[in-house]
């Protein structure tokens, strides 16, 4: 059992590293815990993109009134969960995810690997030994906050709602940010009289204020009810229903409790402590070339830069050529893009206006209302959203891009933050009539 590189997780940066690897020549051992592919395409972004989907063309069939003639809308939540089951998990098995990695040459090892010296990771008793190194890939889990009660009650994390065969009745999500909001408003769409606690003053407390005052406004317009600024006491359940005490307010009750309060890493488990590496972390520190120690390669949610797909699959690219010896940037994190998928979208880039206040920039900001755009007075309902600019320096240090396609407008801010473009140069450019995206030019002007 003695290998070039060992893969200590498959999701979907591990799976593309151990993959490539492989398929370079070299001999790749890659472990996984539960299934090939981790948390992404079985309990994260593609099921749940799917009800969102789902949950968007509902209520574009509701906006039909006024605008196109009469409509009725009858969810059936049956669907979504038979597409989850067909065509995003294969009824969560990942067969074809394990033929696909070991048909590029990586032998894969089932089990829960532990870091037990350098060079060497132990999966049930067998010992495996790296010639080359280690590759860290374990992503996060959900982390549980540690309320009076909660663990003795049968709450939900990602996993159960994604898998969920039937939409509650009513849901508490106990936090705001990406999977609160997102999965919050897919079953407020589907019939759940859902409320959302949040323990900050806001909802998505890391994206800029005015996109927590929108989107708490489209939620209490379409019925969910918002709890910001609510600190959790106490859970309880009764057989049948989950009770929440919250300080300063009165008690929730619902039929179920979704648990969407932040992800963690477990590093003393996975023994990173045999390589010289903080077991108490919150996460792997890493150099650019995404080296933790030597022979020690991290990459994903575990290295706390984000906790994305694409992030996983950026530092994954590093690691592989890191290890090949091909040329190779060093990982840069100032553009690092993030959409939550709510209806408006919610798309971000860089620094926020307080995160460049922080670093002590001299900050310009500007902000157009989609609705005031042609496009967005055009669109009518659901046209609701924004664009900020953050400019410091004479480029964009930041921006947020919220609207009906918030997310794709959001590419050419990327590519402006990312490139550090002049402000002067983007005034330059000539943008398409009457696109979304026509915003940024007027948030431009404004700057
Ligand atoms: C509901 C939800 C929606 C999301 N939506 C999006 C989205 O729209 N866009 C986006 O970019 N991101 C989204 N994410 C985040 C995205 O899923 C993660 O950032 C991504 O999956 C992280 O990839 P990773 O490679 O770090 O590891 P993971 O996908 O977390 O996979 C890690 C793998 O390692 C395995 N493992 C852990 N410990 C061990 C061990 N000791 N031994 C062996 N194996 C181990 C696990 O079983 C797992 O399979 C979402 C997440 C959730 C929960
Ligand atoms: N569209 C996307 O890209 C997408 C979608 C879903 C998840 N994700 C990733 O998954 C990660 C995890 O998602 P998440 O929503 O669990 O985490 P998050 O960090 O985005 O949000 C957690 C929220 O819970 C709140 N909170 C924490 N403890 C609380 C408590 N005791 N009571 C009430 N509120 C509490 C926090 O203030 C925060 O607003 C995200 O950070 C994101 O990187 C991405």
């Amino acid at each position: 059992m003695e290998f070039d590189i060992i893969v200590l997780g498959t999701g979907p940066g591990g799976e593309d590293a151990a993959g490539r690897l492989a398929e370079a020549g070299l001999q790749v051992a890659a472990v996984e815990a539960a299934l090939v592919g981790g948390e992404c395409p079985y309990w994260g972004c593609i099921p749940s993109k799917m009800m969102i989907r789902a949950a968007d063309l509902l209520t574009e069939g509701r906006r039909v009134p006024g605008l196109a003639g009469d409509s009725t809308v009858s969810p059936d939540w049956a669907q979504v969960a038979e597409r989850i089951r067909k065509e995003a998990t294969d009824g969560w098995n990942d067969q074809v995810a394990a033929d696909r990695l070991t048909g590029k040459g990586a032998r894969l090892v089932r089990g829960a690997a532990k870091i037990t010296g350098p060079g060497e990771v132990t999966v049930d008793g067998q010992v495996l030994r790296a010639r080359r190194g280690i590759v860290v890939a374990t992503g996060s889990q959900p982390a549980v906050p540690p309320i009076e009660g909660l663990r003795e009650t049968p709450y939900w994390t990602n996993h159960h709602a994604i898998e969920t065969e039937k939409a509650p009745e009513s849901l508490i999500v106990l936090g705001g940010g990406a999977i609160g909001a997102e999965l919050g408003q897919v079953f407020s769409r589907f019939g759940t009289a859902v409320t959302v606690v949040e323990g900050t003053n806001r909802l998505l407390p890391l994206e800029e204020p005015e996109a927590s005052a929108l989107i708490t406004e489209v939620f209490e317009a379409e019925g969910i009810q918002v709890r910001t600024g609510a600190r959790a006491r106490r859970v309880s359940h009764d057989g049948s229903a989950f009770t929440l005490e919250v300080e300063d307010g009165p008690a929730v009750r619902a039929e179920r409790l979704l648990v969407a309060t932040g992800r963690r890493s477990d590093l003393r488990a996975l023994g990173v402590g045999a390589v010289g590496l903080d077991e108490s972390a919150r996460s792997i520190e890493t150099d650019g070339r995404m080296r933790a120690a030597e022979g020690v390669w991290a990459l994903g949610d575990v290295t706390g830069k984000g906790a994305f797909t694409h992030m996983s699959m950026y530092q994954a690219d590093i690691v592989v050529r890191d290890i090949l010896g091909e040329p190779v940037h060093d990982a840069e994190y100032h553009a690092v893009p993030r959409v939550t998928f709510t209806d408006p979208e919610i798309g971000s880039v860089g620094l926020s206006e307080a995160q460049a206040r922080e670093q002590g920039l001299e900050v310009r900001t500007a902000l157009t209302r989609i609705p005031d755009s042609t496009r967005g007075w055009i669109h009518r309902a659901g046209n609701e959203g924004f664009v900020k600019l953050v400019a410091a320096d004479g480029v964009l240090a930041g921006a947020t891009s919220a609207g009906p396609v918030g997310g794709e407008v959001l590419s050419m801010l990327t590519l402006a933050v990312h490139a550090r473009i002049p402000v002067r140069r983007l005034r330059e450019m000539i943008y398409a009539y009457p696109t979304f995206h026509r915003a940024v030019e007027a948030a431009l002007k404004e700057l």
